[in-house]
């Protein structure tokens, strides 16, 4: 069994464990109630006329504790506290973790985090069940991950409708030229490239340029895993990206505000001149 496979069965017992407490259509009926949701695709740049971009790196700040790939990342004592200080360096999402078993993440921290900042959130899960996107817009998501390996097409298409009928955006994440053809396809409008390969957990930075080619220019491309440094997101921003999803060297560095700052300023000058 692949790792997303073994994960992806973790998070369907976890999920039948909330659904037998809070039925599908009661939380059907907590996502109507919900403040409206953010436009993510605007807070990363996106716009339906390419040639209105301005030139600014985005930065996704994720609340991450711990990976699959790496174990334990950080003791985060309050994902508050992070969250404040993600938005404080001009973050312009901030992703949370909501797998629990293998990322130690929750909705509590979920919670946490949307009680304290007021830019767009990304719940950050494997989702795989219709329950999981009302449930995401129940607790204030604004932005909710789908990942294309773990899905076919009929599941894609009916996720992104249903993300879009409640007024949220998709962060479609793909790892292959297959990948990417798929979503674009289906419309998505922002597409990530994550570098690390969900099935073997391999990090390949070298993979993002070439993938990104295959993305149309009103589409969100942003580049996942694998920042360390202001030279990794140079890489990226030379190759296309227009935003970059950063967890572990976050959740290390005593001072994220700061390299948040450092990164949004690389970044943006490192885009190439044809995207400012
Ligand atoms: O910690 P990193 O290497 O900066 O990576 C962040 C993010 O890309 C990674 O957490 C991630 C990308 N896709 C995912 C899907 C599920 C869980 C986690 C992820």
């Amino acid at each position: 069994m692949s790792v997303l496979t073994e994960i992806i069965a973790g998070v369907r017992i976890d999920l039948d464990a909330r659904r037998s407490i809070r039925s599908q259509s009661q939380i059907e009926t907590d996502a109507t109630l919900a403040a409206p949701a953010l436009d993510a695709y605007a807070a990363l740049g996106g716009n339906t006329d390419p040639g209105a971009r301005d030139a600014a790196m985005r930065v996704i700040s994720e609340v991450k504790r711990k990976s699959p790939s790496k174990g334990e990342l950080a003791e985060i004592g309050s994902p508050a506290d992070l969250a404040r200080a993600y938005a404080a360096g001009g973050a312009s999402v901030i992703s949370v973790l909501t797998e629990e078993r293998r990322f130690g993440g929750s909705l509590a921290d979920f919670d946490a985090v949307r009680a304290a900042v007021d830019i767009p959130l990304l719940r950050k899960d494997f989702t795989v069940d219709a329950y999981q996107i009302h449930e995401a817009r129940a607790h204030g998501a604004d932005l909710i991950l789908l990942i294309v390996a773990a899905l076919d097409d009929a599941q894609l298409r009916e996720f992104l409708d249903l993300t879009h009928a409640l007024g949220m955006n998709a962060l479609v994440e793909t790892h292959t030229e297959e990948e990417i053809a798929r979503a674009v396809k289906l419309g998505s409008k922002i597409i990530g490239v994550n570098v690390r390969n969900l099935k073997t957990l391999e990090v390949d930075r070298g993979n993002f340029a070439r993938l990104a080619e295959n993305i149309p220019s009103d589409v969100v491309i942003v580049a996942e895993s694998g920042v360390r440094d202001v030279a990794d997101v140079e890489h990226y921003a030379t190759h296309g990206a227009d935003a970059i999803l950063v967890g572990e060297a976050l959740v290390k560095d005593n001072d994220p505000r700061a390299a948040i700052e450092r990164f949004i300023d690389a970044g943006t000058a490192a885009k190439p001149a044809r995207a400012r």
